[in-house]
C-alpha cells in the first residue's frame, strides 16, 4: 500500500492515498450519505454561539461522551459500514478504536477552524485515523509556535493518520473554498475510555 510520512518536527503523521478503491469508496460514501442521522449543532466559541459549519454524528463501541467546542455528543452504537471501515483502519494503524465522529461538508462553504484534536478524553498523545470519501478537500497543518505551515489534499478513500505529540504543537483545519465542491464524508476514528 502506498504511504507518505510527513517531513515536518513535533508530529507524526502519515497518508495513505487509497486504502480503498474506487468502487468501496463509492459504496461506502452512498451508504453513509444516506444513513447517518446527519445533524448540525451549535457550538460555542469564545462566548459565542454559532451553528456548526458543516454536519456531525458520534459512534462509539462504548457509551462514552465525546465533548468540544461546548457540545457535548452521545454516541449512537457502531453500524456494519462502521465496523468494516474501523477494521480495515485498525489493521493499518495498529490501534483499536472505540469512537467515530463523522463529518459531513455539503459544500466549499462548509469547513472545520484551527484546532487541535486534544480534549482530555482522548488521553495524553492521542491517535487519530481520518478516513475521507467523495469530494477531495483541502487539509491545512500550522504549527502552534514556529512559522512552519502544510497543505495536503484529501482524496476518496484515503486514510491520515496522526499520532505522538502531533496534537501538541501542531492545528489542523479544512479551510471553505470559493471553488465548487460537492459533498465530503470524513470520519476520525479516536480511542476514548
Ligand atoms: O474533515 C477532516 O478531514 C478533519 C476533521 C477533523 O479535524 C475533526 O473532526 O477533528
Ligand atoms: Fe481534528
Amino acid at each position: 500500500m502506498i504511504m507518505f510520512s510527513l517531513n515536518l518536527p513535533n508530529a507524526d503523521i502519515t497518508y495513505f492515498p487509497e486504502i480503498f478503491n474506487t468502487k468501496e469508496s463509492s459504496i461506502f460514501y452512498t451508504q453513509l450519505l444516506e444513513n447517518i442521522p446527519w445533524r448540525q449543532d451549535e457550538i460555542t466559541v469564545f462566548g459565542k454561539t454559532y451553528p456548526q459549519p458543516r454536519l456531525t454524528a458520534l459512534y462509539a463501541t462504548n457509551n462514552l461522551t465525546y465533548s468540544y467546542s461546548g457540545i457535548k455528543m452521545e454516541p449512537l452504537p457502531f453500524t456494519n459500514t462502521l465496523n468494516t471501515i474501523k477494521e480495515k483502519v485498525e489493521t493499518i494503524s495498529g490501534n483499536t478504536f472505540t469512537t467515530c465522529l463523522l463529518n459531513l461538508y455539503r459544500n466549499g462553504q462548509d469547513s472545520n477552524g484551527w484546532h487541535a484534536d486534544n480534549e482530555k478524553e482522548l488521553g495524553k498523545n492521542p491517535i487519530i485515523a481520518s478516513v475521507s470519501f467523495g469530494e477531495k478537500r483541502l487539509f491545512k497543518l500550522k504549527h502552534k509556535s514556529l512559522n512552519l505551515k502544510h497543505d495536503l489534499e484529501l482524496e476518496n478513500g484515503s486514510l491520515l493518520l496522526m499520532k505522538g505529540t502531533t496534537q501538541h504543537h501542531w492545528l489542523h483545519s479544512i479551510p471553505k473554498t470559493r471553488k465548487q465542491k460537492t459533498e465530503r464524508i470524513n470520519l476520525t476514528f479516536r480511542i476514548i475510555k
